[in-house]
């Protein structure tokens, strides 16, 4: 595989993702972080000639990213309570067939997952190394978002939760230290064994409670997310926009829908050949 194959299959899955979910008529878009999201953007420049459209980025880069392609940013705290984002668009590092996420692999989650939760329609687009059954299968660890002070404490817990080397991402830059997010918070890669999906747990093919270091997508982000001083873990899991909204509307709000969807509705993925393959919520 090129590195041309690799950008040539990024962009391909933007192009379809783009035409097939931006309506150019929408108020609020949020636009991810990382190298594919630049082709959606480009897709969008093309596809829009509305000067209202209100972009929210996830991050410094996401928002470089809408200035250069001559869209308008507007931060996520200054939007209104009451206002969603009609559609959100990102990249992943790892997606699996019940279209639960890895994402992280560039430092940036935490905003990321407050604007796909935001999102009514929460669309990733991704190349096909990305494209797995299960997560941590080709990718090798889960990104969490943590404060520094908490950096021994939260390392300490995680092997307890049967991860065998977690460890703390630092710079590639000749100036070593440790990377910070966009929040000045630090970045733990955490390696666990391939996770099971909720239909896995149901078959029987396991209780994914780590008490056999297995785990289950939503119980590991669960157990990861009350560890003190994990701000935000990069697992996208749980229930879609769509899901969320329509328990909401029967006032069946509790804890998994009063913040909106993590999942996306919808995975692009661009493939080898040239073509693309959706994965979308009804399918998986
Ligand atoms: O931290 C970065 C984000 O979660 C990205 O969306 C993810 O890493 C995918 O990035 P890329 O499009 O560069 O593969």
């Amino acid at each position: 595989m090129t590195d041309s194959t690799i950008e040539s299959a990024k962009r391909a899955a933007a192009i379809q993702a783009v035409s097939e979910h931006f309506d150019p008529s929408a108020t609020h878009v949020g636009i991810g972080s990382g190298t594919t999201i630049v082709y959606v953007v480009e897709a969008i420049k093309e596809a829009s000639t509305n000067p209202h459209i209100r972009f929210v980025p996830t991050g410094y880069q996401s928002r470089q990213v809408i200035v250069q392609a001559g869209l308008t940013p507007i931060a996520f705290d200054s939007l209104s309570e009451d206002v969603m984002l009609d559609i959100a668009f990102d990249g992943a590092d790892e997606v699996d067939e019940e279209l639960n996420c890895i994402k992280g692999g560039g430092a940036c989650l935490f905003q990321e997952k407050l604007v796909a939760e935001r999102a009514r329609k929460f669309v990733c687009v991704a190349d096909y190394r990305k494209n797995q059954s299960r997560l941590l299968t080709n990718w090798p660890t889960i990104p969490i978002e943590v404060a520094p002070i908490s950096v021994p404490t939260v390392l300490h817990s995680l092997r307890a939760l049967g991860s065998p080397n977690p460890k703390l991402r630092t710079t590639l830059l000749a100036k070593s230290g440790p990377l910070k997010t966009d929040q000045d918070f630090f970045i733990i890669d955490a390696p666990f064994s391939t996770l099971l999906t909720t239909s896995d747990v149901s078959s029987g093919k396991g209780k994914g409670d780590g008490s056999d270091k297995t785990w289950e997508v939503n119980k590991l982000s669960r157990a990861i997310k009350e560890l003190t001083g994990v701000l935000e873990v990069g697992i996208f899991s749980g229930l879609n926009g769509t899901q969320a909204e329509a328990l909401r509307s029967q006032d069946k709000v509790n804890m998994n829908t009063i913040t909106g969807g993590q999942k996306p509705v919808a995975v692009y993925f661009g493939m080898q050949d040239g073509s693309v393959q959706v994965r979308t919520a009804e399918a998986s």
